[in-house]
């Protein structure tokens, strides 16, 4: 029987992945002042034993304002980036899985309160709010208290600081990088001319618009040592008439491909209430397959893939070289050993949990480095 493609070794510039699946970033609203606790411990520890060929870690904010919540996890100081290494040097003992950083700013959608209590603003005047900061002064929702608009000065912090937080992030040894320009977050806010309305050479035309994006990921690329991928997340559309949409996307990861992106994950939406989605399974695969089919980038696809069969067909039919999963790994920590199962391939598992090989399964668990300690 041929191994499964998903199961088959990917590459991204210097990084060898073991197999196509990549644990999504997911936000654990769990951090204090930036900095990450037990709970990341245990959060990341098991996704990290998943199998899974990369483990991205959640939009990671780049200074205290860039924070959807004030529970976001941060890598801006000596402090944070501490906290975080002591999480990251456990898992590794462990688990020699790469690690990927969402690097993030959440721009006008900042200040929020956590899922679990709503997810709406945290107003700037209350103690765990702020004001915050966005390409327009344009609230993203209406009610909601709108932005301050970025000036040059702020603009060239933000980015400094995207390249301060990417040092970091090398130094803890974090083996690739995303930059979030998607959901609607800061570069994602600058990209679409639903919140972008500026007048300057950073509004206007998709070159103005997609200027600040570039020049951020420019600037994280050139922290990045050579080999290290480096790649965005984007919104392929804002599922709004007149916003951002596929064909802009298509342009952006163009331009991305060109300064040195060693891939591109494709989601959807976030910057608008309006938003109208036809939420189904695999219901982003197609703006996935669309931008690689346009840019030949090595295309990570993403949203609602929860079957192994499912994912499979995707990386089968060329819509995809990857597959991120958030939900379903939360659910289910050890859906790539299941999907080994399912499809007939080997993974990586701890060697303290081989006994759980089923019977019928002799060659389920591969040998691995697991628990050196
Ligand atoms: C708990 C949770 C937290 C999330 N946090 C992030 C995040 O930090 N950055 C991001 O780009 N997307 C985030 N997302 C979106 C997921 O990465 C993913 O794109 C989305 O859930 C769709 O994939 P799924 O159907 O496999 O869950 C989050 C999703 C969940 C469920």
């Amino acid at each position: 029987m041929s191994s499964p493609l998903l199961f088959q070794p990917l590459r991204l510039d210097g990084l060898e992945l073991e197999n196509r699946i990549i644990v999504a970033p997911m936000c654990q609203y769990s951090a204090r002042d930036g900095a990450a606790t037990d709970w990341h411990m245990m959060h990341l520890g098991q996704l990290a034993i998943s199998g899974a060929g990369l483990l991205t870690l959640e939009a990671t904010a780049v200074s205290p304002e860039a924070r959807i919540t004030a529970g976001d996890l941060g890598l801006w100081d000596d402090g944070t980036e501490r906290a975080l290494a002591t999480v990251l040097d456990a898992v590794r003992d462990y688990a020699p899985v790469p690690v990927c950083i969402q690097i993030a700013h959440a721009g006008r959608k900042a200040s929020s309160e956590p899922p679990w209590r709503g997810g709406g603003q945290v107003a700037p005047d209350s103690p765990r709010g702020w004001l915050t900061e966005a390409p327009s002064a344009l609230a993203h929702a209406e009610g909601e208290v709108a932005p301050r608009a970025l000036d040059r000065e702020d603009m060239k912090r933000i980015r400094d600081g995207f390249a301060a937080t990417a040092r970091r992030a090398v130094r803890l040894g974090i083996e690739a990088a995303e930059i979030h320009a998607a959901h609607g977050y800061l570069l994602h806010q600058f990209l679409s001319p639903l919140a972008n309305q500026r007048t300057d050479a950073y509004g206007g035309s998709l070159e103005n618009r997609m200027r600040f994006p570039l020049e951020v990921f420019d600037a994280v690329r050139e922290v990045f040592p050579g080999g290290s991928p480096v790649w965005a997340r984007v919104s392929a559309t804002d599922w709004v008439e007149d916003g951002w949409e596929v064909e802009q996307t298509i342009a952006f990861a163009e331009a991305l491909k060109a300064r040195g992106a060693a891939a591109i994950h494709v989601s959807t939406g976030g910057v608008s209430p309006r938003q109208k989605i036809a939420i189904a399974p695999g219901y982003q695969v197609p703006f996935a397959e669309r931008v690689r089919a346009a840019t030949d980038l090595v295309t990570i696809a993403v949203g609602l893939i929860t079957e192994a069969r499912q994912a499979e067909s995707i990386l089968v039919e060329g819509k995809a070289d990857a597959v991120s999963l958030a939900r379903a790994m939360l659910y289910d920590p050890r859906w790539p050993w299941h999907a080994a199962a399912e499809l007939g391939a080997r993974v990586r598992a701890p060697k303290q949990y081989w006994r759980s090989q089923p019977h019928h399964l002799k060659d389920l668990f591969k040998e691995s480095s697991f628990g050196q300690r």
